[in-house]
């Protein structure tokens, strides 16, 4: 029997065994269609970016490692994303930073940048038939490198910068307008102290400012919607963030916009699982940063692990897929990128197909009636479901390597290409 037909056997079993239960797994497939993960371009390259003269990472956040291979021209970056793209099932996004332009013609400083700089992107996303989302980069830049940015209290700076997120907006809802989906554009500062500050509210004043400055102009949402990222803390930035998240949710409240919840920006017994139902009582939609925390915000590669399933299962019992974008946020330069991109992601779209597997209505019947041990019990038992005979045949028929054959593709693209670099 060829493995293709143990795949298609084996998922007839488990389809059997979901029936059971009263979940139809062929429904649970299909709603995968509705999860279009936002792959950060930055894992491509540790966050470095296309500008010509790299400045080195800065605002607390760090890639560690130096395996070889890394991308280091928008033709390789480009390259690796193809790759990932081709081992994922379902369809993607991409998520830019803004320092990752196609500069070829010339670099512009940040305050400078225009759609011309981002048209072989919006034209590379149409050819993949994917949509696109945008980020300012306000971090790796000599005018951050006191570690403020939107907040800053020197006015050059802090003008400089609202600039640049008012040209990132509109690059962002020039893309979302050519690809005919709304682009999310992010907003992510690193600003912050290391030590006590005294004038906490000097800072998150401006930074309001400036925010209501960068975001006077209004465009569609059909074309772009806007997102602010708060953060406990960073490297270097230990005391205080100014961008909060009680200031951004405050922000986000007040002028309906979305909120971006990274889950290794909030302390690390807080679930950003159980965030969303919350925020979603008074936001339109939220942004989400998938990534994984050990200790601190180290961004390492995302696994199955139960905070990433507590955001997927929260997703697809409430049917928030339409308010929910969803993007990852990790990089790892102590492995082969490609790999780490492709695994992370894996990870988290099985958390949404396993989610998708769950006789939530049955669960919630049994809460309501107060059959708490029933519930513990099926929630265990849901645990060990034949849930990766319904991920192979997933990946089965979206034509991409089923179960570990996708390790072996790396591997080849690893010799091929990589190890030219
Ligand atoms: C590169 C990203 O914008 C950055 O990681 C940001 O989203 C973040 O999470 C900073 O800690
Ligand atoms: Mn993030």
């Amino acid at each position: 029997m060829s493995n293709t037909e143990n795949i298609k056997k084996a998922y007839e079993l488990a389809k059997e065994r979901y029936a059971a239960l009263g979940v139809d797994a062929d429904a649970a497939i299909e709603k995968m269609k509705g999860v279009n993960i936002s792959l950060h371009c930055w894992q491509t390259d540790d966050v470095g970016g296309c500008e010509v003269k790299h400045g080195e990472l800065s605002g607390g956040i760090q890639a560690t490692g130096n395996y070889p291979g890394k991308a280091t021209t928008i033709e390789e970056i480009r390259a690796d994303l193809e790759k990932v793209l081709a081992l994922l099932p379902g369809k993607q996004r991409l998520n830019l930073h803004a320092i990752y332009g196609d500069f070829q013609g010339g670099v512009v400083d940040r305050d400078a940048i225009e759609v011309k700089h981002f048209q072989s992107w919006i034209d590379w996303c149409k050819k993949q038939g994917i949509g696109m989302d945008f980020n300012a980069t306000c971090f790796s830049h000599e005018r951050a490198a006191d570690g403020f940015t939107l907040s800053s209290k020197n006015e050059e700076n802090r003008k400089f910068w609202v600039e640049h997120v008012k040209r990132c907006r509109a690059i962002s809802a020039e893309v979302g307008k050519q690809l005919g989906t709304p682009c999310v554009h992010n907003t992510w500062i690193p600003d912050g102290s290391k030590d006590t500050p005294v004038d906490r509210n000097g800072y998150r004043a401006n930074l309001k400012k400036s925010l209501d400055e960068a975001m006077a102009v209004k465009y569609p949402k059909e074309h772009m919607k806007d997102a602010v990222e708060s953060k406990l803390f960073g490297i270097g930035v230990e005391s205080m963030t100014v961008g909060s998240h009680d200031f951004y949710l405050g922000y986000a409240i007040a002028n309906n916009i979305l909120i971006c919840l990274d889950n290794g920006h909030f302390h690390p017994t807080e679930q950003v699982g159980d965030k969303i139902s919350s925020v979603l009582q008074f936001v339109d939609e939220v942004l989400l940063h998938v990534t994984r925390p050990i200790r601190w915000d180290s961004d390492h590669v995302v696994t199955l692990n139960e905070d990433v399933q507590l955001i997927a299962s929260e997703i697809m019992r409430n049917n928030f897929l339409n308010r929910v974008n969803i993007g990852l946020d990790f990089f790892d330069a102590s492995i082969n990128r490609i790999g780490a991109y492709v695994t992370g992601t894996r990870a988290a779209q099985k958390a949404f197909l396993i989610a998708a597997l769950e006789p939530t209505n049955d669960l919630v019947k049994l809460e309501e009636a107060g059959k708490n041990f029933e519930r513990l019990a099926m929630l265990e038992e849901l645990k060990t479901m034949p849930f990766s005979a319904v991920w192979d045949y997933y990946c089965l028929q979206e034509n991409v390597p089923v179960g570990a054959d996708y390790i072996a593709e790396i591997q080849k693209y690893e010799n091929e290409v990589l190890v030219n670099r």
